[in-house]
């Protein structure tokens, strides 16, 4: 226990029995519901949480600050500026491996662009689009469409109610003129004037001064603004508004009657000339919205759908940023001719423009597109290089001060992380979970530091995890071929071969109903498991009898045996035994 526990617990004032202030309120609190409450958390919560914040460890969380990538968010910001300017920026393209900072750099550098575009009042907006969740030409224009009627009925709301309070203050405008005519008899001002506080002698001078000596109105305050001030009883000001200046013979009109609106005018720096323009503006606007339609997210012509997003897009002048993250599986998954419509827009478009931000794990991709979507696309490309050892242990030292409480991390956790998740391609979200992982394997533990141990746990525990996710999305073609090489091993079967492994798959397939594939593309199978990592074949030599694949299993063996049988096909294989029979049976 350290000084400053003994201090606390020590106090006269704090009446708790634990160690430490926090369980001596725990037990407190159980003492009052002890019947409905058997303590099942109390436990745990009683241990000294290691963690002092730990969503910032969280893929989800977006840093501040990002170490090692100014050179990237550099050269971004340097081709996107054009956009402030009003011009369209070249299009990029983000290349690197996974954990590589891709994503959160341009989400960082896309929100300082949206927050600079409204501080300067230049109209920029920014969509991102994930292409592994959203991956067909369909449901990317379907989600630009929408997200751009979205905006754009937003802009038309906010104008509808500018465009009202300018009604307002026309209407001010107008009742302070009728006011201030009828009351040529000062006796008749009421106390609601909005004059009230102008002195007959104001009005006169006001009147004389009228016939030329504008002394310049500040130009935005409205009539009424300035009579609710109240302070503005001197007559000799400057700033005289022209409301006031004209009062006598009514401001804003001239002799003749006709409308001659001083800079003062509430419609003086407007496009309009009166209340029936900017009514018929409102009405304008309003209809805008109403034919505005909402793209359902399956059921239309993809033309009907391209048609709607451009419109939308072409509703204001803007340029438009569109960043697809993971594009490679787009193109994978429905082709260029996304990006093919989308580059070539432009030429189309004449309020907006647009530029596109592609980001990919896969360096080869482009390989895959017309050769005129490629150099459109490929503008400008930025590579995230994999961190070092060195470059990941200081983002994980950034992070972990707000994540942890001081003194929770033992000095070699963090280069132990950094260490693991560099050797596998200098992966930055591998490391951060590692981490987190090591942490909460700690607090599990009721440890009260993160030592190296936490972290080697962490590492096998994330590694079976992967392997878990891995074996659950497998197709159930290749989930039965990998059922048999579990049986084949659990009856110590050494070295197995090909012909088994098909022999055992056959009746498996038999078993559930399942087609049976051919023995050559059961091996294909097989090396694609090879490929995950999930089993290892090695070709070997067979001298006169040609060469063969000897299999084993790569994965813990019960932990993948309970996820294929969690899936709900292979669980209705219930006695597996007879099955291995069939090894002898060819
Ligand atoms: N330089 C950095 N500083 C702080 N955190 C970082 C840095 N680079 C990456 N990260 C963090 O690592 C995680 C992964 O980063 P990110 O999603 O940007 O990677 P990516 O290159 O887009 O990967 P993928 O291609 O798999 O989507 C995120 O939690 C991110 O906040």
């Amino acid at each position: 226990m350290s000084d400053d526990d003994s201090e606390i617990t020590g106090s006269d004032e704090v009446e708790v029995d634990g160690a430490n202030g926090f369980s001596g309120n725990f037990e407190n609190a159980d003492l009052g519901d002890e019947e409905s409450n058997q303590g099942l958390f109390d436990d745990l919560l009683s241990g000294e949480p290691i963690f002092e914040n730990k969503e910032v460890l969280r893929p989800s969380y977006t840093p501040h600050e990002l170490p090692h990538r100014s050179d990237q968010i550099n050269k971004m910001a340097t081709i996107l500026v054009a956009a402030l300017r009003g011009e369209t920026p070249s299009n990029i393209l983000i290349y690197g491996k996974t954990g590589t900072g891709k994503t959160a750099s341009a989400k960082f550098v896309s929100k300082e662009l949206e927050s600079t575009s409204q501080k300067y009042s230049v109209p920029c907006d920014v969509e991102y689009i994930n292409c592994e969740v959203t991956d067909t030409q369909y449901r990317v224009l379907a989600q630009l469409a929408n997200k751009f009627i979205e905006k754009n009925e937003a802009r038309i709301d906010e104008r509808i109610d500018e465009l009202q309070s300018l009604l307002d203050d026309l209407e001010a405008y107008d009742r302070a003129i009728d006011v201030d005519a009828s009351s040529d008899d000062p006796d008749d001002r009421t106390a609601s004037d909005p004059f009230d506080f102008v002195s007959e002698d104001e009005v006169d001078g006001d009147a004389e001064t009228s016939t030329g000596t504008d002394t310049g109105p500040q130009s935005g305050d409205s009539p009424l603004e300035k009579g609710g001030s109240g302070d503005r009883t001197d007559s000799s000001s400057e700033t005289e508004p022209a409301a006031l200046e004209n009062a006598a013979d009514g401001p804003g009109v001239s002799g003749d009657g006709a409308a001659d609106p001083t800079p003062d005018h509430p419609l003086a720096s407007t496009p309009f000339d009166d209340r029936d323009e900017i009514e018929a503006r409102i009405t304008e606007l309003r209809d805008d919205k109403d034919s505005f339609e909402e793209v359902p997210m399956t059921g239309w012509p993809t033309d009907r759908v391209y048609s709607v997003f451009f419109d939308a897009v072409d509703y204001d002048e803007r340029v438009v940023v569109i960043m697809l993250d993971e594009i490679d599986k787009l193109v994978e998954k429905s082709g260029d001719d996304t990006l093919y419509n989308l580059s070539r827009m432009n030429s189309e478009l004449e309020n907006s423009r647009v530029s596109i931000i592609g980001i990919s794990n896969d360096l080869k991709f482009t390989d895959f597109l017309d050769p005129r979507v490629k150099s459109s696309l490929g503008e400008e490309e930025i590579v995230f290089p994999p961190y070092d050892a060195n470059q990941l242990r200081d983002i994980l030292e950034h992070r972990s001060e707000v994540a942890f409480k001081g003194g929770a991390l033992s000095g070699d956790v963090i280069p132990l992380c950094a260490a693991f998740a560099a050797q596998e391609h200098g992966d930055a979200r591998r490391a951060l979970d590692l981490l987190r992982t090591a942490g909460e394997l700690a607090e599990r533990s009721q440890s009260e530091t993160i030592v190296e141990e936490h972290v080697r746990q962490a590492q096998d525990k994330i590694e079976l995890d992967r392997v878990v996710e891995v074996v659950r999305t497998l197709p159930t073609q290749s989930k039965l071929v990998l059922f048999a090489i579990i049986l084949l091993e659990k009856n110590g079967v050494h070295s197995i071969n090909t012909g088994e492994v098909f022999n055992i798959y056959k009746r498996l397939c038999e078993e559930i109903d399942a087609d049976v594939l051919t023995q050559r593309r059961v091996t294909d199978l097989i090396s694609e498991l090879d490929m995950l990592g999930i089993v290892n074949a090695v070709v070997v030599s067979k001298g006169r009898y040609g060469r063969t694949k000897e299999i084993s299993l790569s994965v813990p063996l019960e932990e993948t045996e309970a996820v294929l049988l969690s899936d709900s096909r292979l669980s209705d294989i219930d006695d597996v035994q007879p099955f291995v029979q069939a090894r002898f049976e060819n």
